[in-house]
């Protein structure tokens, strides 16, 4: 960076959007299979926040690969430049008061943690929605997976491409076992737990 580049300290802090807010900010960063659930549960939770006047926001892969990402595909390096962006993104989002609840594969582990070190501690929670590969194949609900298998998409996530699960997410919600809206539920318990709401 250059080092003319001097940080401007902010009148308004985060501290002074959540005191406004009456609550919490901080990135609910939700990892998963293509087809796991994390836009489905991401969507439920943000609408049961917006409900109860929480100031939410999603980011999402799909629509953040329309924009913000569009210049990025689906090799090892553009998948972390993808989420060292959104990283830095989120971290706005929160800062501005906003819980931010995010829905990117994020396959890699380093990557997640990239992320997790530059937001304040305690206000990074990593949610594995996790999903049998096989059930995510069955849903297939863009399909995808079926292009996957045929060749006609390379680098596919769980087909020929890895992903990594979390070593230690803060929470686990199993959407093959769980609706939509228990997961969702099980989330802003947490959340709740842990004095975010
Ligand atoms: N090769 C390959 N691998 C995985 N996913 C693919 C691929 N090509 C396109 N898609 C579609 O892009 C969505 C994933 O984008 P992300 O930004 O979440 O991916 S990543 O975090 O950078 O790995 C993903 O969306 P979700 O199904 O919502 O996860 C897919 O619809
Ligand atoms: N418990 C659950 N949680 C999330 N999605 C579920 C669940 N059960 C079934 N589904 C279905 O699985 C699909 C998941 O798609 P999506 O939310 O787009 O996943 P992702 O964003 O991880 O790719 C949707 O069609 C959704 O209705």
């Amino acid at each position: 960076m250059d080092s003319n580049i001097v940080w401007h300290q902010a009148t308004i802090e985060p501290k002074d959007y959540r005191s406004k807010n009456g609550h919490h900010s901080g990135v609910v960063w939700l990892t998963g299979l293509s087809g796991s659930g994390k836009s489905s549960i991401a969507n439920q939770v943000n609408k049961k926040l917006y409900e109860r006047g929480i100031q939410s926001y999603i980011l999402d892969g799909d629509n953040i690969r329309h924009g913000l990402n569009a210049d990025l595909g689906f090799k090892p390096e553009d998948r972390k430049e993808n989420i060292r962006r959104i990283g830095e993104v989120a971290k706005l989002f929160a800062d501005s008061g906003t819980i931010v609840l995010t829905a990117f594969i994020s396959p890699y582990q380093e990557d997640r943690d990239r992320v997790r070190d530059i937001i304040d501690s305690g206000d990074f929670l990593e949610v594995h929605v996790d999903c049998p590969l096989s059930e995510c194949e069955y849903r297939d609900p863009k399909g995808l997976y079926k292009k996957a298998r045929t060749g006609e998409i390379k680098g596919f996530t769980g087909i020929d491409s890895p992903y990594e699960a979390p070593d230690s997410p803060e929470l686990v919600l199993e959407s093959n076992a769980y609706s939509v809206d228990e997961c969702a539920e099980q989330l802003i318990s947490f959340l709740e737990k842990n004095e975010w709401l």
